[in-house]
């Protein structure tokens, strides 16, 4: 039996040297982000190349339109889950009660931009351009992520490029003292491959698949955290797991993150790459899209199962 030992700090991972030309160097990093995504399901990138200029203006526009008038936020909410853009307070979950959010597409920017909200005047140029940079980083995670997995750097290259990259604002109000931890966001994992997370203040808690208790993840200045999806598990068949996490009010300030979850196309099948399923590892997941995902949404209401939990292929029998 595994006893309960401390668990050692999260990966935070140098990514400078991903893009070097000699293979040899790269091979480093992606090994360092293989490890990783095994032991952890999620790591810390910093030297990524997206700037702090970029990264706080982000924060800034997130902070600026969560501080706007109820009535002028209103405009954007809806109760579809299907609608490009959404504002909402309400909690599915029960849990989630103190929590804002505004979620949106955002690759390819072009066509989703012109929906986003039109207040504070910079959101437009300053979400913009912070998803844009994103998307692009999360091309090249995903490029060393697949390597790692021994399918070759270019696997789903193109793909991703073209992908779904969906951005959740979250706004959770300072927590109390008093009242211990408080959950703003119940746990869950998300859709997709990765999420790309940029928090404002320490609130997010992570649980691997193996893990015994809630591991918070620590702001680091200029850091963005990475952590797997459901979609990643899927096309693992099953090495790598996605990353049940949760929020944690602060109770030293109100806190935002920006969670930028990326996949392939919305109506793109992901299924378990050819290459990793043989004899010895028979297919464990059926293949399913982001449709698919949507239309699970509804049914997991307080429950917080995985999405890909309802994937698993029996191969019991
Ligand atoms: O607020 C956080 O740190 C977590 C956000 C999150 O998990 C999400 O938006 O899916
Ligand atoms: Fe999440």
């Amino acid at each position: 039996m595994a006893s309960h030992q401390p668990q050692q700090a999260l990966p935070v991972i140098n990514i400078a040297l991903l893009g070097d030309k000699d293979p040899a160097t790269r091979a480093l990093v992606v090994q360092d982000i293989a490890r990783a995504c095994l032991d952890r399901g999620c790591f810390q990138v910093i030297n990524h190349g997206v700037s702090k200029v970029v990264m706080d203006g982000a924060l800034e526009a997130a902070s600026e339109f969560f501080d706007m008038s109820t009535r002028y936020k209103e405009v954007h909410a809806s109760d579809d889950i299907r609608s490009p853009v959404r504002y909402d307070t309400t909690s599915r979950d029960g849990i989630s009660k103190s929590r804002s959010f505004l979620k949106h597409y955002a690759n390819p920017l072009d066509d989703w931009i012109n929906l986003w909200p039109m207040q504070p005047a910079t959101y437009r140029e300053k979400m913009g351009t912070y998803s844009m940079e994103i998307q692009s980083l999360s091309v090249q995670l995903m490029g060393a992520i697949v390597q790692g997995l021994g399918l070759g750097s270019m696997y789903l290259h193109d793909k991703l490029g073209e992908g779904l990259q969906f951005v959740a604002l979250n706004n959770y109000p300072q927590g109390s003292s008093q009242e211990g931890d408080t959950v703003g966001l119940a746990p869950h994992s998300d859709y997709g491959f990765i999420t790309i997370l940029l928090q404002s203040s320490p609130g997010l808690e992570v649980m691997h698949h193996d893990d015994h208790d809630w591991t918070p993840v620590p702001a680091i200045p200029g850091a963005l955290h990475v952590h797997l999806g459901d979609h990643l598990e899927v096309l693992s068949n099953g090495r790598l797991r996605s990353l049940m996490h949760r929020a944690i009010l602060n109770t030293d300030e109100a806190r935002i993150s920006i969670a930028s979850i990326h996949g392939v196309a919305r109506d793109e099948n992901v299924e378990c790459a050819e290459e990793l399923v043989d004899e010895g590892h028979p297919k464990m997941y059926r293949e399913s899209s982001f449709r698919d995902f949507l239309d699970f949404l509804p049914t997991n209401v307080k429950t917080y199962r995985r999405f890909v939990q309802t994937l698993k292929i029996d191969t019991a029998a």
